[in-house]
């Protein structure tokens, strides 16, 4: 897959015709997959090569008034090229958001961004808009594209009624509801870091936890205990995870929560890896012990609980 970064106003460049799907695919759930799969059927059936439009940082990021409207998500703008080009897509057009951009009319999007990209067939989700305060959408495009570019529209996809969106998996992993997360994302919800030095406490009570050290824009579950797969190194290890502020050891702070993974089965140094931290299911909420030896048989109890989990995934 070949990325392609343009930011406003941008030279115009050749590219092959192209069949694209338009949209911001946070996550690239379920819903982003069928919409990005079709422009790729599209392509097929068209003799196009296929592409994907998105756009970084969020619109909401770089409009926002006020730190409650910070962004927080599914995937780094890294993660989202490795989860596209995964589909088999020729090309990843990532066009930087920033208020210049914001600002273009609709026609003026359609005339620098779709007919200068050389795009042939646009597929987007039934609720896509574009061009300033979201004028644009699939039913205007006919008309500002003068009929030169073609369009599928996919409908809502839905999962017992209700619609399949980013916005509703931020809230199941913030309820730590990680199988709502794993079916609407159609896939396990990873976090992805690097393994730094923590406070050194785990191998002392007999549970050494590997410290991630995560991206501070992306949404985080809920605190509590989780099963989870670990990649390192290309190898995925099974072990229990605790995201949260370890209340048994310091007294509540506002400090960003903590992740940390115990590995079955692993002795070895993890630090400064990329990891790959996968969520299989949530065991129980985060809680203050009274002594440290009740932490430790709670532990114990939690990678039996893990090792049941496990069973039951794949
Ligand atoms: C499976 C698991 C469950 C945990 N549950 C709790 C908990 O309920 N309460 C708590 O205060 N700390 C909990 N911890 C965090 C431990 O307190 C922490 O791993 C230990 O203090 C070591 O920290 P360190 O890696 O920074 O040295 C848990 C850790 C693991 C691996
Ligand atoms: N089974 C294991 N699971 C996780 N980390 C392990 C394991 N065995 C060894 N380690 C190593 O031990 C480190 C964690 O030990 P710990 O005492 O908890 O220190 P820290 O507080 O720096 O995380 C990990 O970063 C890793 O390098």
């Amino acid at each position: 897959m070949q990325i392609v970064k343009l930011k406003h106003p941008h030279t115009q460049m050749e590219f092959p015709e192209t069949a694209t799907a338009l949209g911001f695919f946070d996550g690239v759930h379920r819903g982003h997959q069928e919409v990005i799969l079709t422009a790729k059927k599209k392509a097929n059936e068209m003799q196009l090569k296929s592409a994907v439009m998105t756009f970084f940082p969020h619109p909401k990021e770089v409009l926002r008034k006020t730190d409650k409207d910070d962004v927080y998500y599914l995937s780094t703008i890294k993660e989202k090229e490795k989860q596209i080009s995964e589909l088999g897509i020729d090309y990843l057009f990532i066009i930087e958001f920033d208020t210049a951009f914001s600002e273009l009319s609709p026609q003026e999007f359609v005339d620098q961004y779709l007919i200068g990209l050389n795009i042939n067939h646009v597929v987007a989700g039934f609720d896509y808009s574009y061009g300033r305060l979201g004028k644009g959408s699939m039913e205007t495009l006919p008309f500002h594209s003068r009929e030169k570019i073609s369009q599928t529209t996919v409908d809502k996809i839905t999962y017992e009624g209700e619609k399949i969106s980013s916005t509703e998996i931020r809230h199941a992993l913030l309820q730590g509801d990680i199988d709502k997360a794993t079916t609407y994302l159609g896939r396990k919800y990873v976090i992805y870091g690097e393994v730094v030095h923590g406070e050194k406490r785990g191998r002392t009570i007999g549970f050494p936890t590997a410290n991630i050290a995560y991206h501070e824009k992306v949404v985080i579950p809920t605190t509590g205990v989780y099963a989870v797969w670990l990649r390192v190194d290309k190898n995925w290890h099974r072990g229990v995870c605790n995201i949260g502020y370890k209340p048994t050891f310091h007294d509540p702070s506002n400090e960003i929560p903590t992740i940390e993974v115990h590995l079955f089965d692993f002795d070895g140094n993890l630090y400064d890896k990329e990891v790959s931290c996968s969520f299989v299911a949530r065991i129980r909420g985060e809680k203050k012990f009274a002594s440290v030896d009740d932490l430790i048989a709670q532990i114990s109890k939690d990678k039996e609980t893990a090792r049941s989990l496990f069973e039951q995934d794949s």
